[in-house]
């Protein structure tokens, strides 16, 4: 019988143990990433992002967050250098975020919360498909982009807009031609560290690549995002807001910077 999980008094991150014990493990995901104590790694390479809008397919709400599912079929849109050995396919972007702007974030820098978080999944394309490689060490690697409250983002506008109509858990509809590179800040500069899921079943198979640089997000789009439901129609409507792991021991790992 699958652990039913959320964000909730009785459901969330701190009963996650009950269901899946290796939220206790030793690479557990998010962390605090203290940038003084990250050992800058001049063997590490710069990120290679390709992305092809065509592999936007839709954007489904999962009762946990939203997220924009891509085709996986081939390498159109991959992920390759930076710490990562050989070439990783993009299967889906989302979000987390919080009930107001001071917090909302899975990672913190040095103690400080974003009000939300963007997460770019990628899988390693040495195994079959998202599913085997999620249960390998090096099956995964997840960008992670902070947004800052700031202006309005124009590129985060189509995403939003597309919020309508996915309001409730379950809904889902087609969102194409869509290039998620216009989501990321114009530096690629990253703190990497190895991790796991931040979500059910939280298999320690992450690569982390953290961007240094935020993108802006206003806070009318912030609540664009909180107008989302974690219950599906029918039930009675719970927002979906503060739907973040805080962050896990670091016990032992070390956090790499790509940059001085
Ligand atoms: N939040 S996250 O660590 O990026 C992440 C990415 C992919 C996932 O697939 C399942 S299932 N849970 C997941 C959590
Ligand atoms: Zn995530």
């Amino acid at each position: 019988m699958s652990h039913a999980w959320g964000y909730g008094p009785n459901d969330g991150p701190e009963n996650w143990a009950e269901g899946f014990p290796i939220a206790n493990g030793p690479r557990q995901s998010p962390i605090d990433i203290v940038p003084t104590q990250a050992q800058h790694d001049p063997s590490l390479k710069g990120l290679k992002l390709k992305y092809d809008p065509a592999t936007a397919k839709g954007i489904l709400n999962n009762g946990h967050s939203f997220q924009v599912d891509f085709t996986d079929d081939d390498n159109s849109s991959t992920l390759a250098g930076g710490p990562v050995t050989g070439v990783y396919r993009l299967r889906q972007f989302h979000f987390h975020w919080g009930s107001s702007d001071d917090k909302g974030s899975e990672h913190t820098i040095a103690g400080t919360k974003f009000p939300c978080e963007l997460h770019l999944v990628h899988w390693n394309t040495k195994y079959p498909n998202f599913g085997e490689a999620a249960s390998k060490p090096d099956g995964l690697a997840v960008v992670g982009v902070f947004l800052k409250i700031g202006a309005a983002n124009p590129r985060l506008q189509k995403v939003l807009d597309a919020l309508d109509d996915i309001k409730s858990k379950g809904r889902q509809t087609t969102f194409a031609n869509f290039d998620p590179k216009t989501l990321l800040p114009t530096s690629l500069d990253f703190w990497t560290y190895e991790g796991s899921l931040t979500t059910p079943p939280l298999l320690e198979s992450v690569m982390w690549i953290v961007l240094k640089e935020p993108i802006s997000v206003s806070p009318a789009q912030m609540g664009k995002f909180r107008s989302l439901l974690f219950t599906p129609e029918g039930e009675s409507p719970c927002c979906m807001v503060d739907n973040f792991r805080p962050p896990q021991p670091l016990k032992g790992r070390k956090v790499r910077a790509s940059f001085k």
